[in-house]
């Protein structure tokens, strides 16, 4: 789990190892974690800065002039104070006369201050700029790098789905808060120097004393920063369960579910439970973090007051001017208020470096599938066909294989079903073949070739497909048929083309009743036309026949279709696959009859093999199940004066 990988660690297991990344435990110690927080320091500022260098800059120099700010303000005050006492009989409270007039001093000091005053909404707002343009680059990149895994199984991987909550919920923003933080503590750091300048001079020891009373307090507040952080960073496996219920309660899809059922209360308490987990464990923590953080502020600020009473003493016998108390008592008061700011910053960055290694495990994650070093391109046409040759597949972190040893061979230009039980394979031999997951074992062969050995975007332009879980796109009509073969969407709309797919899919009479045909928005979430499950489903299937390839995939392809419909592409099934090996998965045996060939599985192995009719003459499991589906609706279906010669 992603909590048991330690915040700041960038070494990880399997999928989500980069090759990029070193540990930072063990053997490397110290000298290997400053050299991971200087790479990863590295890539947060070098994205902030691909993201705005600009505002990137004015950010850090607004920040600098902030906090140059303080103790010029503080001279400027003493001068003040002494230019107003040398103007009373108290004269010799003022300290030595001064070339520059008191107008001139207030002058300087309403001038500083109200730069001081106007520098914060100019660094406020370039740290907003850097801050959403940083997020809108990191998450470009985000894309970039999900389109160089090609397979499934890292979306699968809970760790990986941690770092991507990691990258969406904290670490996007990341480099500008390296940037910033970095910065103040730095700038907090000349700040605090500049600030004990002048108190040596109150006494050398003062100074001294002062950032000592002033540690314990830096220490407790880094460390209430650091802990809170690598707490949050070990709830992030919580956090994603809590969005989880959150989506739920609010999402379109199971809206209908959620109410019909009247799921909200009992999802309100799992949630309110859930947060209360996660927010009372941090509140404890808090809680436990805070007297210790009293204490250390409790002495700080005696040490405060005691440079305040040290000063006043001086000054009350003769040994300094009003102006010095003011900036003895204002330096000593902002070295407090700087030293609990530098804890806090200091404290923030080791959480930002928590969540950086899941930035730099998401972004350069290699690919996830191998990939050959000089791959083939796709056979065109395909001569032997497919073959599945022993093959075994068990899904990562599952123990029990899905697949063992199975052993198939599609002829080119062949349609096979496959047919079997819930949870016998059929999608895991889809998807295998689709190469969304590579055997554990054995080997699937196109032309002789393992499909490792091709280029996989060839290899993919070869194959059509139509997933049981296929996707709604809430676009358009056009949209979800030319998604299909996007060079059909590209070409300023290939209409014909577009239209020849959904007519292949039995869409075209949907398209005709769409207000707007092709260009109707499709889907309630923009305010489109909202479709019935099987109007979704044609166009699903249109995407899959608007690709011009040779290997056609079918996962339940009529599971809501209307009778009519499917008969209707039951009837024209051969032309429509013409040319094409097409695997078809069903459990409609109207469906399953459309193919050339039809393979019953159990368990992920081949059970039987062969025609309808050489399957029914078996009377094995095929001829079982077929004789078990609902006889109504296969009685339905063949009163559709089915032609002869299209029955197979
Ligand atoms: N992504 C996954 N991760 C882990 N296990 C999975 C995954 N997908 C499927 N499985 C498991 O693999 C087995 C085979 O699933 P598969 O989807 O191939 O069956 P199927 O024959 O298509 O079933 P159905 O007829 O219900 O669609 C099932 O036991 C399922 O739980």
């Amino acid at each position: 789990m992603g909590a048991d990988r330690k915040p700041g660690t960038t070494s990880t297991k399997s999928t989500t190892s980069t090759t990029s990344t070193t540990s930072t435990t063990g053997a490397g110690g110290i000298r290997g974690r400053l050299v991971d927080i200087l790479r990863l320091g590295r890539l947060a500022t070098a994205l902030a800065w691909r993201a705005s260098p600009k505002a990137l800059l004015g950010t850090v120099l607004l920040l600098c002039a902030q906090a140059a700010s303080t103790p010029v303000q503080l001279l400027l005050a003493r001068e003040v104070v002494n230019a107003v006492a040398r103007t009373t009989p108290a004269a010799h409270l003022g300290g030595p006369g001064s070339a520059v007039p008191l107008a001139g001093w207030i002058a300087a000091m309403a001038a500083t201050l109200a730069l001081g005053t106007l520098l914060e909404p100019f660094s406020r707002t370039c740290q907003s700029l850097v801050g959403d343009r940083l997020v809108g680059f990191v998450t470009g990149e985000l894309v970039r790098a999900a389109n160089r895994w090609q397979g499934l199984a890292r979306f699968e991987d809970p760790d990986f789905a941690d770092d991507l909550e990691r990258v969406s919920s904290q670490a996007a923003r990341s480099g500008l808060e390296v940037m910033a933080y970095g910065t103040r503590a730095v700038t907090t750091v000349a700040t605090l120097v500049a600030l004990c300048v002048p108190l040596v001079r109150l006494h050398v020891l003062v100074p001294v004393a002062l950032v000592a009373a002033c540690v314990p307090l830096l220490a407790r507040q880094f460390d209430f920063q650091n802990t809170t952080g690598s707490r949050l960073y070990a709830l992030t496996p919580q956090a994603r369960t809590l969005r989880y219920s959150r989506d739920v309660m609010v999402s379109t899809a199971e809206a209908g579910d959620v109410r019909l059922f009247g799921l909200g209360g009992y999802f309100r308490r799992r949630y309110d439970e859930a947060f209360a987990g996660s927010v009372g464990d941090l509140d404890r923590l808090r809680w436990r973090l805070t007297p210790p953080m009293c204490l250390s502020a409790g002495l700080a600020g005696t040490a405060v007051g005691a440079v305040f009473g040290y000063a006043t003493w001086q000054v009350a016998t003769g040994r300094g001017s009003v102006g010095d108390l003011v900036l003895y008592g204002g330096t000593s008061a902002a070295v407090l208020s700087t030293v609990t700011s530098l804890g806090f910053y200091l404290g923030f960055l080791p959480m930002v470096f928590a969540f950086l290694p899941s930035l730099d495990r998401v972004l350069n994650a290699p690919p996830d599938l191998p990939e050959a070093p000089d791959p083939l391109p796709a056979p065109r046409p395909i001569r032997t066909g497919i073959v599945f040759e022993d093959v075994h597949f068990g899904y990562p972190g599952r123990d029990e294989p899905v697949l063992a040893g199975l052993s198939l061979h599609l002829a080119p230009g062949e349609s096979c079903a496959l047919v079997g039980p819930n949870g016998s394979g059929k999608t895991t031999i889809v998807k295998l073949l689709l190469r969304l997951y590579d055997p554990t074992a054995g080997r699937i062969l196109l032309d002789g070739r393992d499909l490792r050995d091709y280029d996989l975007a060839d290899l993919r332009r070869e194959l059509g497909v139509l997933f049981q879980d296929f996707v709604r796109y809430e676009f358009t009509a056009a949209d979800n048929i030319g998604f299909g073969d996007l060079a059909a969407l590209d070409q300023g709309g290939d209409r014909a083309r577009l239209l020849a797919a959904a007519e292949r899919a039995g869409a075209a009479d949907l398209l005709e009743r769409l207000p707007d045909g092709l260009d109707t928005e499709v889907g309630v979430r923009f305010g489109g036309r909202e479709l019935s499950g099987g109007e979704w489903q044609k166009l699903a299937l249109a995407r899959a026949f608007a690709r011009d390839c040779q290997v056609l995939v079918l996962d339940e392809p009529t599971a809501s279709l209307d009778t009519r419909t499917e008969y209707g592409i039951f009837e024209r099934f051969a032309q429509l696959t013409k040319g094409r090996t097409a695997v078809l998965v069903s459990h409609r045996f109207s469906t399953v009859r459309m193919a050339d060939r039809i393979v019953v599985l159990a368990a992920g192995r081949v059970i039987e093999d062969g025609t309808h009719a050489e399957l029914m003459a078996a009377e094995g499991e095929y001829a079982r199940m077929y004789r078990t589906q609902a006889a109504q609706y296969l009685d339905d279906f063949e009163d559709l004066e089915v032609p002869s010669g299209e029955r197979r």
